[in-house]
């Protein structure tokens, strides 16, 4: 046995970066699409029309499918059953579908009119195409969580996943600082008749930065075959040539360990305790990514093409902070001490940003450096402390249950938050029925729903904490095995 584990290849250092490195590429493409229209905003307001619910409905499409097909928990099982290599190639390849057609509805002017399932028909075909896309970069992410246990357990596996998120998160730092400056870039220019005179208006090209995106996962879709190769390898430097052939299984074996592994992981209260924390956390999050350059255009006055640059500071921190908290959990622990000090600063920083004063874009650079620092911490050491839940065998399925229900907090909020804006500021919605001049949204309750989910997410891992002294999960011990 300990021969066998000597001789893998995991136990070269430079393999198993290797492995992380490629995969990491995927990883970045997808989360530039995730994020890409953030910034565009107030722009498919101003050129498409959109209003802040059509935003929020395209915004939560990114969980449709995956929650209410259940595609996600349908990909963890997959993931178990046929492995990292099919479900990887597979879900990178969804990715390049959806964003085809999000980039086709979205280029396309003549669905700006028209309406389907009485939704304007753009919007209709981009949410489907994000919502197909959605469906794959969720299914890459668990593939991805499990290819690193693969090859870093007791290794730097916390810092392994924090440098994976780090530089998935360059992703997210160049779909809010990028695509504002792609879109003017590729402007036309043309005619058009106001006041009875000829005027030429310059049109910003809002499908530009989608067709960036496209390139760049057709890119990591190659990236993804080039990973397949050594995925093979190292299961053939893991393979004991003395073990007897696996027996395949029947259907109805195979259907009972299915449900199996889903009760076994159900049954866990630990299991539920992190898939809490992960939604509560996620959902103050994200969705706040989604509104967070409307944030700074309404609050603190900047300008449209300004405003990315502020939010775009949030990943910015994450590139450095994730991997070095992760590296403190391997090494010193404290899981779930880290998991309630990350949800304390989501409660500090969103509480801030619902008070109607510090109105000042200093004070809005601050606190989004706070929040980077959250986004660091809560993540650094919640995925690497999934493993010490479950086991191995089910981590696909334990990762896409806990993604499944992320997902429900991901779709909800933007959609909740979209709403909520419209509502607590209807001299907005009114004044852009009107065609007048529209007045800024007042983003205080948005705000402070985001701050609840903070406080809930601090109670919830307090509630971890003390579970894993009663189970002994090793959440606060260290990851890496002397
Ligand atoms: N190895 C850990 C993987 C999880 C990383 C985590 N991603 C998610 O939670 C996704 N379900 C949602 C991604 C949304 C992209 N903007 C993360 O912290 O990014």
């Amino acid at each position: 046995m300990t021969e066998a584990i000597r001789q893998s290849l995991r136990d070269s250092k430079a393999a198993r970066w290797g492995a992380l490195g490629i995969i990491s590429i995927t990883m970045f493409a997808g989360y530039y699409l995730t994020d890409v229209m953030s910034p565009l905003k107030p722009m498919l307001e101003s050129e498409f029309g959109w209003s802040s619910t059509t935003y929020g409905i395209f915004t939560s499409a990114y969980g449709w499918f995956n929650v209410f097909l259940l595609m996600l928990i349908f990909g963890g099982i997959i993931l178990d059953r046929m492995g990292a290599r099919f479900t990887g190639l597979m879900s990178s390849g969804i990715m390049v579908v959806g964003a085809a057609i999000k980039f086709w509805a979205i280029s396309n002017p003549t669905l700006i009119t028209d309406t389907t399932f009485g939704i304007h028909t753009q919007v209709f075909y981009a949410s489907i195409g994000f919502a197909i896309f959605a469906i794959g970069v969720e299914i890459a992410g668990i593939t991805v969580s499990k290819i690193i246990v693969k090859w870093f357990k007791g290794y730097e596996m916390a810092f392994a996943m924090g440098m994976q998120m780090a530089v998935a998160r360059l992703g997210t730092m160049l779909a809010l600082a990028a695509p504002v400056p792609l879109a003017m870039y590729f402007s036309s220019v043309h005619t058009v008749v106001e006041n009875g005179q000829l005027i030429e208006k310059m049109s910003p090209s809002i499908s530009a930065p989608i067709a960036f995106a496209l390139v760049l996962l057709v890119i990591g879709f190659i990236a993804f075959f080039i990973y397949m190769s050594m995925d093979k390898k190292l299961e053939l430097s893991e393979t004991d040539p003395n073990a007897e052939a696996v027996k395949p299984m029947s259907m109805n074996e195979l259907w009972s360990s299915i449900f199996s592994d889903l009760r076994q992981i159900i049954g866990n209260k630990g299991f539920w305790l992190i898939a809490i924390l992960c939604v509560l956390f996620y959902s103050s999050v994200f969705p706040f990514i989604k509104y967070a350059a409307d944030l700074m255009v309404n609050k603190y006055g900047l300008s449209q093409s300004t405003a990315g640059m502020i939010p775009s500071l949030l990943p910015l921190g994450t590139l450095f902070l994730t991997p070095i908290f992760g590296g403190i959990y391997d090494k010193k622990g404290k899981g779930a001490t880290i998991m309630i000090i990350g949800a304390v600063l989501i409660l500090l920083v969103h509480t801030i940003f619902s008070l109607p004063i510090l109105n000042y874009w200093y004070v809005a650079v601050v606190l989004t450096i706070v929040l980077g620092i959250a986004l660091s911490l809560v993540p650094s050491a919640m995925w690497p402390s999934v493993p010490k839940i479950i086991p191995e065998n089910q981590l696909g399925t334990a990762f896409s249950l806990i993604f499944w229900i992320q997902n429900w907090g991901l779709m909800g909020v933007p959609l909740l938050i979209g709403y909520v804006l419209d509502k607590s500021n209807p001299e907005v919605v009114i004044a852009k029925a009107a065609g007048t001049e529209i007045p800024l949204y007042d983003y205080t309750n948005p705000m402070m729903i985001f701050a609840g989910l903070g406080a809930l997410a601090i109670f919830v891992g307090f509630l971890l904490k003390r579970e894993d002294r009663i189970k002994g999960y090793g959440l606060q011990l260290p990851n890496i095995q002397k």
